[in-house]
C-alpha cells in the first residue's frame, strides 16, 4: 500500500484505516496484538522457574542459569527480526511468520509440560525426561526468536501509522502501547502462577505447567489472529532492499576512502561518512549519519537496564528478609514485582496527563533527552532507597558465627532443672523443657560442660564445628549420650519458615500438618527441618492412640524448633504444653518499605524507557526504523549482562554497598549521557530524507532535460544535415 498524498492538507496520510478522533483505527489492533503477546511472554516467564525446579528437576543453579540466558536471547533476536523486516520481508509479514513461530514455541512448552506423555509406569512422574526437555528447550528457541524477533517490528509498525503531522498522536500511541505491555503483564503474572497450582492430569493428578503454559500459547494464537484481522487497514512500508547490507557496504567503504586520503593534501570532509560519497548515494549517507548519532547516543544507557533489571533479582531477594503480611493481603516476596507494571498503569497517564503538560505551562522545555536524563537520576534514587532499606533489615538480621566461631543453645530434655556451665561462662539454668534464650558464642571448637541435675552432676569436654550454630540437647538421664544438632547457618530461603521438632518423650511421636510431614520421631531425637510458608498451621501430634493438636502463626523466615517435652499428657490440645525456640526471629522490617523504591525506578522508567522507545522511532530514517528499536532493546540485553559482571567482579560484602555502587555508577554515565545529549540536534527524518530525494528529483529533471536537448540537437544536426543533403543533391 502506498504512501498517499493529501493535497489540502499538503501532509501525508497513511494505510486506508479510518480515524477515530485523530487516531487511525489500524492502531487498535496493534496495542491489542501487543496486549496478547505481553501476557502470553509474561505469563509464560512466570512460571519457568518452577518449571525447571519441580517438573524437570533441575538444580537452581542450572534452572537460574536457563532462565537468565532464555531472556537475555529474547533481547538479542531483535536485531534478526528487524533486518529481516527493514530489508526483506517488510515489518507486516515478518510480525505474521515470526508470531506463528512464537506460538509453535509456546504450544511446544504446554505439551512438554505434559507429565502422562511419559509417564508409563503412571505414578505421576515423566519417565522420559529427555523428552521433555528436550521439547521445552525447542519450545524455549522458538519463543525466544518469536517475542524478540517481533518485539522492535510490532512499535516501529505502530509507529509507521502515523502521517507526519500526526506527532503527538504517535507519542501517545507509544504510551498507550507501554500501557497494553505492562497490563497483559500484569494480568498473566497473576493469572499463571494459579493455573500452575491446579492439579491436572489423565492418570494422576499433577500441578498444572501445561495449562499455564497453554493460556499464553493460546493468547499468543489471539494476539495473531487479532493482528491480521487488521489486516486491511494497515499502513505496510515496503522493504528497500537489503539495507543491513547496503549500509555495512558503505560503512566500509567510506572508512577504506578516508584510509586512502588521510595526506594532508587532500582537503577535509564535514563527517567521516561523506568520504562514501563518490560511491553511495547522498541520501544514503545521511540515513546512515541519522542512525550512528542516535546508536552513540544510546552507549551509556545499558547501565539504565543494569539497575532496572535487578527489580527481578536483588530486590526480590531483598523481600525474602521482609515481612509481607499487609493485614488483609499477605504478599509473597516475588509477588512485590507486580508493583512495577501497577505503577505503570497509574503512572503513565498522570504524566502525559498532568506532570508533563504542567512542566510545559511552566516555560520549560522538557525534550525526550532531558526526560530520559531524568529518568537515570529517578533509577540512581530508587537504589539508594534500596540500600537505606538494606541497612534497616541488616540491623534485624540474626548474627550468624564466623568461620573462627561456635555457637550454641542449650535444651533441657529432661523432667529436671539443669544447671549449666559453659567454659567460664556464668551457668545457665534451665527448667524441664527449656531452651536457653539466645545462642552463646566460642572462639573454640572445644568446650567444657558441667551439668548438674538433682544429685547428677557429669563434667565433659566436647568438641564442635567451628563456623556452625549447634543445639546440645541435655538427655533425661546426663549420664546417657548428649546430641547435638546443627541449627541453621542462614535465614531460610524466598521468606519460608524453617520447622523441625526435638521429641523429649520415652516414645515414638508422629508429627504431622497439611503443610508439611515431620514423619515419625524416635525418643530423644529430633526431626528434619521442613520449609513453610507464612500464616497458621496446626501440626497433629500422635504416639500410640493417643493425639493432640498444636497450632502456630508464623511470619516470614524464621526458623524454630519445638521440643516434646517428656511428660506431653497428650490431652485435647497440647497448646500450652511444646516448648519452642526461636532460632531465627522472623523478619520485622516491612516490604512496604520497597514502595518508594518501586515508585521512583517505575516514575524512571516511565521517563526513560516509554520516552525511548518514541524517541528511537522518531530519530529513526524511514528505512530502518525497526532497525534503530532493535538497538534500543540491545540496550536491554547489554544492561543484563553488566548486572552479572559487575556483580562478579565488585563482591562487595555488604548489599547495601552494591546498591549505592550501582546508584553511583548511573549517576556517572548519567552525567556523560547529559553531555552526549547537549550536543544532539533533533532531526525530523522525514524532512531530511524529503531534501535529499528532491535534489535527486532536481539532478534527474535537469539530466533529462540535458538529454532532451542533446536529442533536439542530434534530431535537429541530422534534420539540417539530410536538408543540407538534399540541397547538395
Ligand atoms: C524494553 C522492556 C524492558 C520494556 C517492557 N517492560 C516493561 O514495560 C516492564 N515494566 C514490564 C514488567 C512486567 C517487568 C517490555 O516490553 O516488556
Amino acid at each position: 500500500m502506498a504512501d498517499k498524498e493529501d493535497p489540502k492538507k499538503g501532509k501525508r496520510s497513511k494505510g486506508t484505516s479510518k480515524e477515530v478522533c485523530g487516531y487511525p483505527l489500524s492502531i487498535f489492533f496493534i496495542v491489542v496484538n501487543e496486549f496478547c503477546e505481553r501476557f502470553s511472554y509474561y505469563g509464560m516467564r512466570a512460571v519457568l522457574v518452577l518449571y525447571f525446579k519441580y517438573f524437570l528437576r533441575w538444580d537452581d543453579d542450572l534452572a537460574t542459569s536457563i532462565y537468565h540466558t532464555f531472556v537475555a536471547l529474547c533481547y538479542l533476536t531483535p536485531i534478526l527480526g528487524a533486518i529481516v523486516a527493514d530489508s526483506w520481508l517488510g515489518k507486516f509479514k515478518t510480525i505474521i511468520y515470526l508470531s506463528i513461530v512464537y506460538a509453535i514455541g509456546q504450544v511446544a512448552m504446554a505439551v512438554s509440560a505434559i507429565h502422562d506423555i511419559t509417564d508409563t509406569d503412571r505414578d505421576g512422574t515423566p519417565d522420559n525426561m529427555t523428552f521433555h526437555v528436550v521439547l521445552s528447550m525447542v519450545g524455549l528457541l522458538l519463543i525466544a526468536l518469536g517475542t524478540g524477533g517481533i518485539k522492535p517490528c510490532v512499535a516501529a509498525f505502530g509507529g509507521d501509522q502515523f502521517g507526519d503531522h500526526q506527532e503527538k498522536q504517535r507519542r501517545t500511541f507509544f504510551s498507550v502501547f507501554y500501557l497494553c505491555i505492562n497490563g497483559g503483564s500484569l494480568l498473566s503474572t497473576i493469572i499463571t502462577p494459579i493455573l500452575r497450582a491446579q492439579n491436572c492430569g489423565i492418570y494422576s493428578k499433577q500441578k498444572c505447567y501445561s495449562l499455564a503454559f497453554g493460556v499464553p500459547a493460546a493468547l499468543m494464537m489471539v494476539a495473531l489472529v487479532v493482528f491480521i484481522l487488521g489486516s486491511g487497514m494497515y499502513y505496510k512500508a515496503k522493504p528497500q532492499g537489503n539495507i543491513m547490507l547496503d549500509v555495512c557496504k558503505c560503512i566500509g567503504f567510506a572508512i577504506k576512502n578516508r584510509y586512502r586520503h588521510r595526506g594532508n593534501q587532500y582537503p577535509k570532509r564535514k563527517h567521516w561518512m561523506d568520504w562514501a560519497e563518490e560511491k553511495y548515494e547522498k541520501l544514503l549517507i545521511a540515513q546512515i549519519k541519522m542512525v550512528l548519532k542516535v546508536l552513540f547516543l544510546y552507549i551509556p544507557l545499558p547501565m539504565f537496564w543494569t539497575l532496572f533489571d535487578q527489580k527481578g533479582s536483588r530486590w526480590t531477594l531483598q523481600a525474602t528478609t521482609m515481612n509481607g503480611d499487609f493485614g488483609l493481603l499477605v504478599i509473597q516476596p516475588d509477588q512485590m514485582q507486580t508493583v512495577n507494571p501497577i505503577l505503570i498503569l497509574t503512572l503513565v497517564p498522570v504524566m502525559d496527563s498532568l506532570i508533563y503538560p504542567l512542566i510545559k505551562k511552566c516555560g520549560l522545555n522538557f525534550t525526550p533527552l532531558k526526560r530520559m536524563t531524568v529518568g537515570m537520576i529517578l533509577a540512581a534514587l530508587a537504589f539508594v532507597c534500596a540500600a537505606v532499606v538494606q541497612l534497616q533489615i541488616d540491623k534485624t538480621l540474626p548474627v550468624f558465627p564466623s568461620a573462627s566461631q561456635v555457637q550454641l543453645k542449650l535444651l533441657n530434655m529432661g523432667n529436671k532443672t539443669v544447671t549449666v556451665q559453659l567454659q567460664d561462662n556464668e551457668p545457665a539454668i534451665l527448667a524441664p523443657a527449656q531452651v536457653s534464650d539466645e545462642y552463646f558464642v566460642f572462639d573454640t571448637d572445644q568446650i567444657t560442660v558441667l551439668a548438674t541435675a538433682g544429685s547428677t552432676t557429669v563434667h565433659r569436654g566436647i568438641s564442635f564445628t567451628k563456623g556452625k550454630r549447634q543445639k546440645l540437647l541435655l538427655p533425661l538421664d546426663l549420664n546417657k549420650e548428649w546430641v547435638q544438632i546443627d541449627d541453621l547457618n542462614s535465614k531460610p530461603e524466598e521468606g519460608n519458615n524453617a520447622i523441625r521438632f526435638v521429641n523429649g518423650k520415652n516414645a515414638e511421636v508422629n508429627v504431622s500438618s497439611a503443610v508439611a510431614n515431620f514423619g515419625i520421631i524416635q525418643p530423644f531425637h529430633y526431626s528434619n527441618y521442613s520449609l513453610i510458608k507464612n500464616g497458621k498451621v496446626t501440626f497433629n501430634l500422635q504416639s500410640g492412640s493417643e493425639s493432640c493438636e498444636y497450632s502456630r502463626d508464623f511470619g516470614f523466615g524464621s526458623s524454630f524448633t519445638f521440643l516434646i517435652p517428656n511428660n506431653l499428657t497428650f490431652g485435647q490440645n497440647c497448646q500450652e504444653e511444646i516448648t519452642s525456640a526461636e532460632d531465627i526471629k522472623p523478619n520485622s522490617v516491612h516490604m512496604a518499605l520497597q514502595i518508594p523504591q518501586y515508585f521512583f525506578i517505575t516514575a524512571g522508567e516511565v521517563m526513560f524507557s516509554v520516552t525511548g522507545l518514541e524517541f528511537s522511532y522518531s530519530q529513526a530514517p524511514s528505512n530502518m526504523k525497526a532497525v534503530l528499536q532493535a538497538g534500543w532493546l540491545f540496550t536491554v540485553a547489554i544492561g543484563n549482562f553488566i548486572v552479572l559482571i559487575v556483580a562478579e567482579l565488585a563482591k562487595l560484602p555488604k548489599q547495601w554497598a552494591e546498591y549505592v555502587l550501582f546508584a553511583s555508577l548511573l549517576v556517572a554515565v548519567c552525567i556523560i549521557f547529559s553531555i552526549m545529549a547537549y550536543f544532539y540536534t533533533y532531526i525530523d527524518p522525514a524532512e531530511i530524507e524529503a531534501q535529499f530525494k528532491k535534489v535527486d528529483d532536481d539532478d534527474e529533471d535537469d539530466k533529462s532535460k540535458q538529454q532532451k536537448a542533446e536529442i533536439e540537437m542530434v534530431k535537429r544536426d541530422s534534420v539540417s544535415s539530410s536538408e543540407d543533403d538534399e540541397k547538395s543533391k
